[in-house]
C-alpha cells in the first residue's frame, strides 16, 4: 500500500550522495549519503540511507544509481525572483546614474528595440542559457511592452527547459520616450492577449502581470491590471520604493493614497502571487500591508548599490515576516548569477553592521536559504520547488566544489560538506556546476542541436 506522498509514476533516476538544502524550520539542513529517487515525471518519488540501497531498489524496482564524487553535492536549483530578460544587452555597463535618470537614458530606448522579433530571439536565448549555468533553475522574468517577443521568451525558457514566470511590461506612461509607451486600452488588450497565448501553453512557463511600476502606469491602467489578475488568479510583479526620489515621485502622482504600497493595494495588486522588487525605503506600516496580504519582496542587492539605491534593511521584512527573495535585478544589477546575488546580500547586511555594531547580520546559511526555499516561497511556487521534499520537483544542482580548472581550490581535500557549501557560495561559479535539472529532466549542459 501507497503513503498518501508516495509516488505512483516509475522512478527514472536514482542518485546516492550528499543532499544540502534548506526547509521550512532549518536554513541549511545536510544530508549525507542519501539516496534521491526522481519519478518519470520529475517528482522526487523518495529519500532514504544510502545504506538501504539494496531494500530501496526492491521496493522502487531500480538497478542503476548515479553516484556522487567526494567533493560533490545535490543543492536545489536558485530561484531569481527578479530579473529583466530584456536589459541582458547591456548587463554589466551603464551604472553613473540614478534610477529615474538611468531608466530614461540607458533602459527605454534598449527596451524599445524589442519589437524586433530576431533582436528579442538571440537576446532572450543568451540570457535563458546565461543564468540556467548560473544555476538559475526558475526565473521571474520582466519582458518588455511587446506582446510577440515577451511570447518568445516564455517559448525561449520552454526550449531550454527553465521553470519561468514571464511578464510583458505594462506602462502607458513616459515622458522621455513617448514611443516605447501604450495606451491604458492597449495595454489591458494586450495583456489578455499574453495571456490567453501562454497560460497553459508550456508546463513550467506561466504568465505574470507586470505593471512597471506606479510612476509608468496611470491610475486606470493599474486598475485594469488588478482586475485581470484577480480574475485569473495570476501572478503579479512590479517595483517599488527603490529611491526616496522615486517615492516622492509617487507621493505627488498619486497624492489621494496614504502610501506607494497603499497605491498598489488599492488597485488589487497585492496579493500572496504577487512580487515587488526592492522595497529599500518601505515605512513599517507598508510592511504590516505586506504581511497581511502575502505580497512578497524581491531583494536586488547589486542592483540597489550599483544605482546607488539604497540599502533594503533584509532583517527587518523578515521580523515582519514578510516573503524575501533575492533577485538579480540585471541590468541596474551588471551580474546575471545568483551567486553574486547571495554575495552581495552579504556584503549589504555587514555594511549595515558597520553602521550598527549591534546590527543583527544575516549569516551565509540564511542567505542560501532566501536563495532557495525563500524565492520559491516568494513567488509562491513552494509547493512544486525550492527544496528537496517527496512529492516536490526535482530542480537541482549538481555541484563538483573540485571541479578541473575551477575556482575553487581545496586545500586538504578532507573539507566537510557545510564548508564546500560556503566555499561554493563564496568563490564559486558555473565551472563548479556540472548538472543542472529542472522537474527531474537535465538541462545543463546543453543537449546541441543536430
Ligand atoms: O531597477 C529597476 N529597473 C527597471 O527596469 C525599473 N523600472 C521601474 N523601476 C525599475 N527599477
Ligand atoms: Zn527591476
Amino acid at each position: 500500500m501507497m503513503s498518501s506522498n508516495e509516488s505512483a509514476a516509475g522512478i527514472a533516476h536514482v542518485y546516492r550522495g550528499t543532499f544540502v538544502h534548506a526547509t521550512y524550520h532549518t536554513a541549511v539542513e545536510i544530508l549525507e549519503d542519501r539516496l534521491l529517487g526522481v519519478d518519470t515525471e520529475g517528482k522526487i518519488a523518495f529519500i532514504g540511507s544510502g545504506k538501504e540501497v539494496d531494500r530501496l531498489s526492491q521496493k522502487w524496482g531500480f538497478e542503476a544509481v548515479t553516484q556522487l564524487g567526494q567533493h560533490e553535492f545535490f543543492m536545489p536549483g536558485m530561484v531569481d525572483t527578479h530579473i529583466h530578460a530584456s536589459q541582458y544587452s547591456y548587463a554589466g555597463t551603464a551604472l553613473d546614474m540614478p534610477l529615474l535618470q538611468w531608466l530614461n537614458m540607458y533602459t527605454f530606448p534598449v527596451e524599445a528595440c524589442y519589437k524586433d522579433l530576431e533582436f528579442a530571439r538571440n537576446v532572450y536565448t543568451h540570457v535563458v542559457k546565461r543564468t540556467l549555468r548560473n544555476g538559475t533553475t526558475t526565473a521571474c522574468y520582466f519582458a518588455t511592452i511587446h506582446t510577440d517577443a515577451s511570447l518568445l521568451l516564455g517559448q525561449i525558457a520552454n526550449d531550454f527547459g527553465q521553470r519561468a514566470l514571464v511578464g510583458k511590461v505594462c506602462m502607458d506612461t513616459n515622458n522621455f520616450i513617448p514611443h516605447y509607451k501604450e495606451t491604458p486600452e492597449e495595454s489591458e488588450g494586450e495583456t489578455n492577449r499574453f495571456i490567453g497565448e501562454l497560460l497553459k501553453k508550456y508546463p513550467l512557463v506561466r504568465p505574470v502581470v507586470t505593471p512597471r511600476f506606479a510612476p509608468s502606469c496611470s491610475a486606470a491602467l493599474l486598475g485594469h491590471l488588478g482586475e485581470i489578475a484577480q480574475n485569473n488568479d495570476l501572478h503579479i510583479q512590479s517595483h517599488i520604493s527603490e529611491t526616496k526620489e522615486e517615492v516622492n515621485l509617487v507621493k505627488e502622482l498619486f497624492p489621494d493614497y496614504d502610501s506607494y504600497t497603499d497605491v498598489y493595494h488599492r488597485h488589487n495588486l497585492l496579493t500572496d502571487k504577487t512580487v515587488l522588487a526592492h522595497g529599500c525605503h518601505l515605512t513599517d506600516g507598508e510592511l504590516k500591508l505586506f504581511r497581511e496580504t502575502g505580497a512578497s519582496i524581491a531583494h536586488c542587492p547589486n542592483s540597489n548599490i550599483s544605482l546607488c539605491s539604497g540599502m533594503l534593511d533584509v532583517r527587518r521584512v523578515l521580523n515582519h515576516k514578510v516573503k524575501l527573495g533575492l533577485g538579480t535585478d540585471v541590468a541596474g544589477g551588471y551580474s546575471p548569477s545568483m551567486l553574486d546575488a547571495v554575495r552581495r546580500t552579504l556584503d549589504t547586511s555587514k555594511a549595515l553592521t558597520i553602521q550598527d555594531t549591534q546590527y543583527h547580520t544575516l549569516t551565509f546559511e540564511e542567505v542560501f536559504r532566501l536563495a532557495t526555499l525563500g524565492g520559491s516561497q516568494a513567488l509562491s511556487l513552494d509547493e512544486n520547488t525550492g527544496n528537496f521534499e517527496v512529492g516536490k520537483d526535482f530542480d537541482a544542482l549538481r555541484v563538483n566544489t573540485d571541479a578541473a580548472g575551477g575556482p575553487i581550490d581545496l586545500i586538504n581535500h578532507e573539507e566537510g560538506p557545510k564548508v564546500l557549501l560556503e566555499k561554493f557560495l563564496n568563490l564559486g561559479d558555473d565551472r563548479n556546476i556540472v548538472e543542472v535539472y529542472v522537474a527531474g529532466k537535465r538541462v545543463v549542459p546543453f543537449v546541441e542541436g543536430p
